[in-house]
């Protein structure tokens, strides 16, 4: 599959090397290798010129997703942790795209609950603590401009989602993708990528 998709270019590739070896613990945290070309793709696909992003963590989603708008394109990203997206910010500089991503640290509901009411982002990519993905959700809806694009990543837990005793991470997950199914505002499409994505398109 990796050998017939874009190969990633050498910022990408640095990235990814240097979250694995100077953040071995965390490293899984970063997007798999094909999720970076499909989200480039779907920015594409889209024509996306303003795009939010809960979940930074050492930049590489953000990084694709950046590379793909157009000139005037802009995206916003959420974190929490300064250690993590320092390497986050050297990549996007290197890769000259620093001038189009806004990254804020702060809890992301907070971040999200200041953005301006009215429905104005053209896609959104959710990849952040599961727990928080319904609010998320509830945040990022009714900003999305009518046709916009909802991204959100583990949406299968690693399998946690089809335990029926299910807690933590893996019951707020389940809850959130019944959330989605029912929620009429969107038509949404769960996919076998990686760790499981939804895609929902506002309706
Ligand atoms: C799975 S990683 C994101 C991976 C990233 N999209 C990439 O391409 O590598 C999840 C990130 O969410 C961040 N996070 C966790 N809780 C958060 C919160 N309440 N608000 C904002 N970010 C949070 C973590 O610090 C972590 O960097």
């Amino acid at each position: 599959m990796l050998g017939h998709n874009p190969p990633l270019d050498p910022v990408q590739r640095m990235l990814v090397d240097v979250t694995h070896t100077q953040l071995p613990l965390v490293a899984g945290k970063q997007v798999a290798e094909e999720q970076g070309p499909l989200l480039a793709f779907l920015v594409r696909l889209t024509g996306a010129r303003r795009i939010v992003e809960v979940g930074t963590f050492t930049g590489l989603s953000a990084l694709s997703m950046a590379q793909a708008l157009p000139p005037d394109g802009t995206l916003l990203t959420c974190d929490v942790s300064e250690e993590w997206t320092k390497h986050a910010r050297e990549a996007w500089a290197k890769a000259g795209v620093e001038d189009k991503i806004e990254l804020r640290i702060a809890p992301a509901l907070e971040t999200l609950a200041a953005l301006p009411a009215e429905p104005s982002i053209d896609m959104a990519f959710i990849d952040a603590d599961k727990e928080n993905y319904v609010g998320y959700w509830d945040a990022l809806v009714p900003r999305m401009r009518q046709g916009g694009l909802l991204v959100v990543d583990n949406v299968f837990l690693h399998g946690g989602v089809i335990d029926p005793e299910a807690t933590g991470p893996a019951a707020a997950i389940k809850e959130f993708n019944e959330r989605v199914k029912a929620d009429e505002r969107v038509e949404s499409v769960m996919l076998a990528v990686a760790d499981g994505l939804t895609l929902a398109r506002k309706v």
